[in-house]
């Protein structure tokens, strides 16, 4: 996505004070300001996640200096394995809900002093993906041909580093979870508290296992060459969104 940016000036995670250096492979640990499609943007090449270690609050940090930044809009991304059999390993999905078992269980970004300078205490979060945008989303998918393999679901977010066993990932399916993923939650509690508005798109990179002993193991190298071959259809949709949204 870097390089459709331009005019980009560059900065390193490790010199960015409070932000934290990402470890996870494929995760750069950049924050690139510049412009797309006449637009400001920063972009993180990388994050950091809860399974490195973090605290949820840690994870989300950066959102909250892209509010002190003046970003309306966040824009999230993520690889996710697929909870809904009739999702297909290079699908995308606009993401229209989540599930955030880690976070109802008390580890997320809000808990603690609120900091009301942000947003309020308690903040509602049944419509934390912005209709508006998801429709967007939905018909610039369509529009560049890509109506066929562009979903609408839900993402689930586990801690991991683990990915799911075959009863973690039925489960998933009777709550209602369409993909399954390790990240993304967090920043989007901490976007919304703070008023931030929220469009996400999950590439599927695997389908989750859901058959006992069926000889099948998911790899995080998998999830990286899967999830490159899906970053093309995603950086043409998300450029053609950052050019129509206001
Ligand atoms: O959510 P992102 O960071 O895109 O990547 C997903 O893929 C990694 C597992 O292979 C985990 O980091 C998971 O969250
Ligand atoms: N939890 C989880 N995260 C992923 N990230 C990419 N694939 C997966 C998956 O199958 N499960």
């Amino acid at each position: 996505m870097v390089k459709l940016l331009t005019d980009t000036d560059s900065f390193e995670f490790r010199d960015i004070p409070n932000f934290t250096t990402s470890t996870a492979p494929g995760h750069a640990g950049r924050l690139v300001f510049g412009s797309l499609q006449s637009k400001s943007v920063v972009l993180m090449q990388g994050r950091v996640h809860m399974y490195e270690g973090h605290s949820a609050k840690k994870v989300a940090f950066p959102v909250r200096v892209f509010k002190l930044l003046g970003v309306k809009t966040l824009i999230v991304t993520n690889a996710a394995g697929a909870i809904n059999r009739t999702y297909n390993v290079g699908d995308l999905m606009v993401i229209c809900d989540h599930i955030n078992l880690v976070g109802l269980a008390g580890l997320n970004p809000l808990v603690g002093v609120n900091d009301s300078r942000f947003g309020p205490r308690f903040l509602a979060m049944s419509s934390a993906y912005d209709k508006g945008l998801r429709s967007l989303g939905l018909k610039l998918a369509e529009e560049l041909g890509m109506k066929e393999f562009v979903r609408e679901g839900v993402y689930s977010f586990q801690c991991g580093p683990f990915f799911e066993t075959v009863a973690e990932s039925r489960l998933l399916n009777v709550l209602g979870a369409d993909v399954a993923g390790m990240s993304t939650v967090p920043e989007v509690l901490v976007a919304r508290h703070c008023g931030i508005r929220v469009f996400g798109v999950s590439v599927v990179t695997n389908r989750c296992v859901m058959e006992l002993d069926s000889g099948e193991e998911l790899s995080h190298e998998d999830v990286l060459t899967m999830g490159e071959k899906g970053s093309a259809d995603m950086q043409r949709l998300i450029s053609k969104f950052v050019d129509k949204i206001d």
